[in-house]
């Protein structure tokens, strides 16, 4: 479980984090969304015990992610903004160094997994990796160990679509093992596919916490009708049915969960066309990065 209470930072440029309280509950995973320069990156730093908080706290697992720092950062897997690795090494002996310094024995077979579900040559000296590929070592570095809890700094930067997919699947697997994730990312559709709630920050601030499946439902389906005739109009209009524009016989309505209503008025009408998108889940969460403050 990780838990924020009040945690609060002020940098010299008056930047930082402010009074952040939030909790991950085990077997929850949790997005930290926000713009650039928001805080996602000096939250997660507090919670490896890089940075001393001003005032409040974090804790993991009951431990004080400042005092007992040791302790967290064996027990958690950390996936960082920036990676730094020895340029002079390769992926391999760069984990297998990961691996002794963590006591791991008998590590080659997760590691082994790991690699081949990522689909890189691990042997690669970093100096000649990509940074998709460096992305790929910083990853299994996290999950090796199998951690109880993971903490993921925009993870999925400089990966391909294809591992994008890849590392959903490995935090779903997580998930289902009971680990605790908290991941940032400027990617909505990651945190929709993966995430069970999402906290924005703004400014250093938290501006909302939503689970995601309510934001699913609030997603709305934006339907481009064209109809037969002007009566087929009527009909619509005379509905609950939100119309959102007209032009002639084409009409663009909104729904939000009232399928039943439209289809039935439908029914009364003769539909020549009918283009159906789904509101993007972007669009919502932009509506909370322009609002102002809205909790502690
Ligand atoms: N050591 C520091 N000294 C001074 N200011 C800092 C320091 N670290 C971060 N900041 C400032 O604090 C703010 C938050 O930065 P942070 O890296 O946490 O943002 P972020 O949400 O991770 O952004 P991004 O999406 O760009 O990675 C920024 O304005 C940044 O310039």
């Amino acid at each position: 479980m990780i838990q924020l209470n009040e945690l609060t930072k002020t940098f010299k440029n008056g930047r930082g984090i402010f009074q952040l309280n939030f909790t991950v509950k085990r077997g929850e995973v949790f997005g930290f969304l926000g713009p650039n320069g928001a805080g996602k990156s000096t939250t997660i730093r507090h919670l490896m015990g890089f940075i001393k908080p001003e005032s409040g706290n974090a804790e993991i697992n009951g431990l004080d992610c400042w005092r007992e720092s040791a302790d967290i950062q064996h027990q958690v897997g950390y996936l960082p903004g920036e990676i730094a690795f020895p340029e002079g090494m390769n992926g391999y002996q760069f984990l297998k160094l990961l691996a002794g310094m963590r006591g791991m024995k008998d590590y080659d077979t997760s590691l082994d997994l790991l690699i081949e579900r990522l689909q890189f040559d691990v042997h690669t000296p970093f100096r000649k990796m990509s940074k998709g590929m460096k992305q790929k070592v910083g990853i299994v570095a996290a999950f090796m160990h199998a951690p109880t809890v993971l903490i993921l700094d925009e993870p999925t930067s400089g990966l391909d679509p294809l591992m994008q997919n890849v590392f959903i699947v490995l935090v779903k697997e997580a998930k289902n093992a009971g680990k605790t994730v908290i991941m940032s990312s400027h990617s909505f559709e990651e945190i929709n596919r993966t995430c069970d709630r999402a906290g924005i920050i703004k400014d250093g601030r938290i501006i909302a916490i939503e689970d995601v499946q309510q934001l699913q439902s609030m997603q709305r389906k934006m339907i481009d009708l064209t109809l037969a005739t002007k009566q087929d109009i009527t009909v619509i209009r005379e509905s609950n049915i939100e119309i959102v524009n007209e032009e002639g016989l084409t009409i663009k309505i909104a729904l939000q969960g009232n399928y039943d209503d439209f289809i039935q008025t439908l029914s009364k009408c003769k539909v020549k066309n009918m283009d159906i998108h789904a509101q993007k889940l972007e669009d919502i969460f932009m509506h909370y990065y322009n609002q102002k403050e809205r909790m502690g």
